[in-house]
Parts: structure tokens; C-alpha cells; sequence
């Protein structure tokens, strides 16, 4: 399993071990790390550490001061660097700053006038593109050494703000952080893109887009959601040896082995019974085809039958002709251990929902079942629901804007979660899994891919988890294992092509065998 810890437990920790090692040892440990991950970026023999241009900008706190360490390190196996102090009052950690200066880094000021010189010492400034010029004096005027560094540069490091930033990058960073972007050199995050909010993923005004994020001591849950996720490229973590057992994780992301073992797996003496029955009330007229990918999913989600209610029985039938199919109420369609409503329904669905909700089984509801659903009605409920919203879904039921709901997913999730007294799986670029006290841990799916973004592909999702389910499985995890085949199955089906939704369906036992297989 994956976590991910907010910055006030991630301070507790810190705080707890510094009290037991020497002063500074952690922000040590940051900086190893960190300066082990840039050398190998930079490239595993030892001659491109020695010779290459790496640049700093660097914030007045202490990430400011892991990167003005690692630079030290990486200025003494003969690496050329040049810290570019962001702050607007060019505050930065003195014991850092002394560090890098001693190891014959160089220090000028961001936007402003160079503020000290130092020498290159032997070897900087001879890597593959021809000797660097001596930065600080180069093209002369404001700033300009720094742009020159930033031009001439093989590995940035961001380092303006970590988990003490707040709000967007300030105005005079902008132009420094985009000249960093367009260099072509590698730009790497320490411990977060500055700009991103550690604990909630969002993106608050400008940002860094790295392309690796080397975070330190624990994941933080913004790492792991969007939009923050998407602008931290490749993660990498460094172990500070933090404390974090016995604290609730924020967020969690299931791995193989997780899911692995939550996998449904029939014994012996399983008959289609007691494998579980799932009922699927989608499709209409109209809509024949939600009421065929829904059931697909439900074929691949573990349950022993699958039973279909509703109008597309035909089109069902065609393709599968292993489903049990009634045209009547869902209560009257016979014993299931969980139901899925919602795909492709017509105007009746008001009627079946308020069936499938009476029932004292798991129901999850998607789609049109979503529309104008009153939490009483799902609170009400002995057995566990879930609900299944995309964004613009979750917004009308938490009486918000889209933009709201794509921006704080974390809260949203959580919000919902609480509102409905449900399992909520927020779909999207990072889909959330939040238990119905809106607490800890949320789960986030590791496996998407922008390939799922398909229509009818959210109707597979449905009836996998339902079967899920009906399968025996508790509603966060059948949820959550759900979401990880199914962007497995999109990613196997796409191959980095598009993809409809019944090849998603077809590439979920392949996904289902991959995962057992370890
Ligand atoms: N606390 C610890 O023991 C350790 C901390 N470490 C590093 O320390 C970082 C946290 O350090 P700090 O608490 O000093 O905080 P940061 O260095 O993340 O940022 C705080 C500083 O940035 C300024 N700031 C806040 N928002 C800003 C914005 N939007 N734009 C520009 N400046 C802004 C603040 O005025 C303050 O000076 C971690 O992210 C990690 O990189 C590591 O060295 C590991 C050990
Ligand atoms: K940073």
C-alpha cells in the first residue's frame, strides 16, 4: 500500500525524530537523497555528475535549504552550481547557503543584481556542451546571470517552497520558474512543486511543472491528486526514517499485492449462488447500449450470476446470453446480493431506485440514479451504497461549480462521503474513494489513464464494482479494486491508442489474471 500523510502529521514525525538525532541530521538525510537522485538523473557515470550545470532556486526556508545541501554535494564531485536566490528579500538558509559557497557554488539573486561571486573551482563547466562561461557576469544587467544559468542548465532544481508554501508561486518566481521549464533541462521538485497545495493537490495560481518530484519522508496526499499530481512528474521518494505507524494515512493507493489479495477467489464448493448474484438496472429504450457495458462489467466483477432488469434485455441477450433478464420492478426480479442502477435510465428510474434502496443489500448508484437523490433516502439504509458521480455529477450533488469539484477532489469526496452517509468513487483524472464518514484513509487509484475517458466506459466501471460487490467484498474496497482493473483493463486495451468502452470490458479478466499473477 502507498500513503500519503498531511503536513501537520508529517511535522509530528519530524519533529519527533529531531528531537533524537543531531541538529540538522534530517535536513542531512533530505539533501543525500536528493543529491543521489540528481546524480542519477544526470546520468550513472560518474563523469556527468562532474562537469554538469545544475542550477537552485531557492525559497528562504528550509527546502530551499535541502537543495542548497544537495548542491554542495553535488558542487564537490565537480558539478558546476549556481544557486539562484527567489526570495524577494533573498533570505535563504544561511547554513546551506555557507555549505554550497564552501564547495565553490556559486550564489546570485533572482530577478535582482548578482549578490556574490565565487569562483568555479577545477572541472565545473567542462561537460559535453563546451566550458560554461562564468555565469554570474555573463550578458551583464538585472538578473540576467540568473537567466543564463537557467539557459545554460542540464538539472534544475525547485526549491522555492515545500510543505511550508502557501498559495501559487509569488509574481517574482514566475519568470524565473518559466525560464526553467523552456530550458530543456531536467527540472526536479524537491519534496513538492512549489506552488502546489501539499495536502489537498490543489493549484492555486502559477506552479512548477517538474518532471521528477523527489519528496522526502512521506508522500504527501498532493502528490497523488489532481491537479498537484500531474504537475509533479515522476515521484521519487527519500526515506528520513519518520515515524508514521499508528497514524490514519490521509490517503492510501492500493498496489498489486493489495489487490491481489482482495480479489474474490471461488472455493471449492462454490456454486453461482454463493459466488453472489448482481442486479443490474440500467439502459432503456433509448439507451440499449449502457445496459450492455454495464452488464460486461458485471460479467467480469467475480459475482456467479448477473441478473438484468429493464428494457434492453434484448440487446443484453444478444451479446450475453449467460444473463438472467426480467422486464418488471427490480423487487420483483428475485434475490441478488448487491444491485448497480443508474446507466443509460429513463424517466422511471425514480420508481426502481426507490426499490433497489428498500433492499437490504449493496446498492451502488451511477448516472441518472445519481440525479436528485436525497441523502435521506440513502442514510436510511442498513446495507451499504455506494455512489459512483464523475465531477460535474458530484457538483450538483454537493450544489457546487464543476471547476470547485476538479479543483478539490480531496474535499469534494470527503464532503460527499459525509452528505450521503455513502462509499463515494469520484471518477476523473485521479478517481478518490472516500468511506461513508468522509475519513481516512481515501483511497486514489494509482492505475488511470486519460484513455478511459471514453463514453460508456464509466457504465463498465458500474457493473465491475457492483459485482464486487455482489461478490462479498466491503463497499471501500470493491470500490477501490474496481477503479484499479478497470484503468488497467483502459490501459491494456489503449496500448497509447484510443479505446472504447467494450474493449475496456474485454481487457478486465487480463487485467484480473496480471494482478493475481503478482
Ligand atoms: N522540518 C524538517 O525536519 C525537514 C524539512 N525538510 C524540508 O523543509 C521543507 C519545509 O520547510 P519550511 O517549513 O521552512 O517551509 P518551506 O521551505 O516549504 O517554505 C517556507 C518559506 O517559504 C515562504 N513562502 C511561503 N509561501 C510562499 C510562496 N507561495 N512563494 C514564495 N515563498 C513562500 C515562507 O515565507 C517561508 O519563508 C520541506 O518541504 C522539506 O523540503 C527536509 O529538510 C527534511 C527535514
Ligand atoms: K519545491
Amino acid at each position: 500500500m502507498r500513503t500519503a500523510y498531511s503536513v501537520e502529521t508529517v511535522r509530528n514525525a519530524e519533529r519527533e525524530l529531531m528531537e533524537r538525532l543531531p541538529e540538522g541530521a534530517l535536513m542531512q538525510r533530505a539533501a543525500a537523497g536528493l543529491a543521489a537522485a540528481c546524480a542519477d538523473l544526470l546520468g550513472r557515470a560518474p563523469g556527468r555528475v562532474y562537469g554538469a550545470r545544475v542550477v537552485l532556486l531557492v525559497g528562504a526556508g528550509d527546502n530551499g535549504g535541502d537543495a542548497l545541501y544537495a548542491g554542495a554535494r553535488l558542487a564537490r564531485r565537480g558539478a558546476g552550481v549556481t544557486a539562484v536566490l527567489v526570495d524577494a528579500r533573498q533570505r535563504a538558509h544561511p547554513g546551506g547557503l555557507a555549505a554550497l559557497m564552501a564547495a565553490g557554488g556559486r550564489v546570485v539573486t533572482g530577478p535582482h543584481e548578482v549578490h556574490e561571486v565565487h569562483e568555479v573551482h577545477e572541472g565545473h563547466g567542462t561537460g559535453a556542451d563546451g566550458p560554461a562561461a562564468p555565469l554570474a557576469h555573463a550578458g551583464g544587467g538585472t538578473g540576467s546571470a540568473a537567466y543564463v544559468a537557467l539557459h545554460r542548465a542540464h538539472l534544475v532544481m525547485d526549491a522555492i517552497t515545500g510543505i511550508g508554501g502557501r498559495g501559487g508561486l509569488r509574481p517574482e518566481a514566475v519568470p524565473l520558474v518559466r525560464a526553467a521549464e523552456a530550458s530543456g533541462a531536467v527540472l526536479v521538485a524537491v519534496d513538492l512543486p512549489s506552488g502546489v497545495d501539499a495536502d489537498s493537490g490543489r493549484v492555486d495560481g502559477a506552479c512548477v511543472r517538474a518532471d521528477v518530484t523527489v519528496t522526502f519522508g512521506a508522500y504527501k496526499p498532493g502528490l497523488l491528486i489532481d491537479p498537484a499530481k500531474e504537475r509533479a512528474g515522476a515521484l521519487r521518494f527519500v526515506d528520513l526514517g519518520l515515524e508514521t505507524a499508528g497514524t490514519p494515512a490521509d490517503l492510501e493507493a492500493l498496489q498489486h499485492a493489495d489487490v491481489a489479495a482482495l480479489l474474490p477467489v471461488p472455493a471449492a464448493e462454490s456454486d453461482k449462488y454463493r459466488r453472489g448474484v448482481v442486479g443490474v438496472v440500467a439502459g432503456s429504450a433509448r439507451y440499449p447500449g449502457a445496459a450492455v457495458l454495464a452488464v460486461a462489467g458485471a460479467l467480469h466483477g467475480g459475482a456467479g450470476a448477473v441478473r438484468y432488469v429493464g428494457q434492453g434485455g434484448d440487446a443484453v441477450l444478444a451479446r450475453f446470453p449467460e444473463v438472467l433478464v426480467s422486464g418488471g420492478a427490480p423487487a420483483d426480479a428475485g434475490r441478488v446480493q448487491s444491485w448497480v442502477i443508474g446507466p443509460g435510465l429513463d424517466d422511471r428510474v425514480k420508481d426502481a431506485r426507490a426499490d433497489v434502496l428498500a433492499s437490504d443489500v449493496p446498492v451502488l448508484l451511477d448516472a441518472d440514479a445519481l440525479a436528485g437523490l436525497d441523502p435521506q433516502e440513502v442514510r436510511g439504509r442498513s446495507a451499504p451504497t455506494v455512489l459512483t458521480p464523475h465531477a460535474g455529477e458530484a457538483a450538483r450533488l454537493l450544489g457546487v461549480e464543476r471547476a470547485e469539484v476538479e479543483s478539490g477532489r480531496l474535499d469534494s469526496v470527503r464532503k460527499l462521503a459525509v452528505k450521503y452517509g455513502a462509499t463515494v468513487l469520484l471518477k476523473g483524472s485521479t478517481t478518490l474513494v472516500a468511506p461513508p464518514d468522509g475519513g481516512r484513509p481515501v483511497r486514489v487509484n494509482p492505475t488511470g489513464t486519460g484513455w478511459l475517458a471514453t463514453a460508456g466506459s464509466g457504465d463498465v466501471l458500474s457493473g465491475l464494482v457492483g459485482s464486487l460487490l455482489a461478490a462479498g467484498l466491503a463497499a471501500v474496497d470493491a470500490a477501490s479494486v474496481g477503479a484499479y482493473l478497470h484503468g488497467l483493463a483502459g490501459r491494456s486495451a489503449a496500448r497509447g491508442a484510443p479505446v472504447g468502452a467494450g474493449d475496456v470490458a474485454g481487457a478486465v479478466a487480463g487485467a484480473w489474471r496480471g494482478v493475481g499473477r503478482g
